[in-house]
């Protein structure tokens, strides 16, 4: 039995005369990683950012772990994780310092070095966040959306920039998150990475949704309509022969 966490009806977001997002429904099932795939200027960070709380919407109605978000929008704050900008972390704290802070501002009590051990930076509790690696920044961050034990977290973009070893460890981390039972939505415009991670994939372009099912079942969809892919020659790409000449182990520590 899947249950319904997420519920977009319709949802409109016009910044001006502009309309970003052209009344889109959607629904994400508890449990579940369900990516939000599309390319730049599509309307993925809106949509996003309108289901967070953080940004206003336009028309429509968005439902949160059953919270109406026009009339209950601090309930959903409470059951959510949203992964920020790193560069937002206040510059002179280390991590454990800052993730007191969050945790001050949830008000909970929190183990900050376990915390920090679930994402591998436990020998870097003493850093702050500018001395930290591409990878090690995404992942500090993720770890920032758990502190106040949420039942869905937003990640958007968590592996833009990052090298292959660092991402497959975030998919991983991504995935352990899961694992433990909360719900995952992603942006991202990678398709392998919406492949191997998520569950269920919309597809927005220009404010739509113009497809929504699991990766395979897209596929299949495409190769119904007759289309064939040009037979691949090689047995590998150059990731796979970047990722046996370097090892799949992290690098940055
Ligand atoms: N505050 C704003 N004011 C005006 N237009 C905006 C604003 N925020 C976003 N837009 C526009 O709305 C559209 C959707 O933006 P959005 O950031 O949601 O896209 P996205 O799919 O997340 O893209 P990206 O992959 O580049 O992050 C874009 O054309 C963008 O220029």
């Amino acid at each position: 039995m899947v249950n319904t966490i997420i519920s977009v009806q319709d949802l409109v977001k016009n910044y001006g005369s502009f309309e970003a997002v052209k009344g889109i429904s959607f629904a994400v099932y508890e449990g579940e990683i369900f990516g939000l795939l599309g390319p730049n200027g599509a309307g993925k960070s809106t949509t996003l950012e309108i289901i967070e709380t953080l940004r206003t919407k336009t028309s429509g109605s968005v439902m949160v772990n059953g919270f109406d978000l026009d009339n209950e929008p601090h309930e959903i704050k409470k059951i959510i994780g949203v992964q920020l900008q790193t560069s937002g972390f206040y510059p002179n704290l280390n991590l454990v310092q800052l993730i007191h802070l969050f945790a001050g501002l949830y008000n909970r009590e929190i183990d900050a070095m376990a915390l920090l051990d679930s994402v591998n930076l436990r020998d870097k509790a003493k850093a702050k966040v500018k001395e930290l690696s591409g990878g090690q920044k995404q992942r500090f961050s993720i770890a920032t959306t758990l502190i106040n034990d949420p039942k869905i977290i937003f990640l958007d973009e968590p592996t833009t920039g990052l090298d292959p070893q660092a991402r497959r460890n975030l998919w991983d981390l991504i995935r352990d998150i899961r694992s433990k039972g909360t719900t995952v939505i992603i942006t991202t415009h990678y398709m392998d990475e919406a492949e191997y991670l998520c569950d269920r994939v919309a597809i927005v372009d220009s404010g739509k949704i113009v497809a929504l099912n699991s990766p395979d079942g897209l596929i299949d969809e495409l190769v119904a309509t007759g289309f064939e892919r040009p037979k691949e020659v090689k047995q590998a790409n150059l990731e796979d022969v970047f990722i046996t000449l370097t090892g799949k182990s992290l690098r940055e520590n």
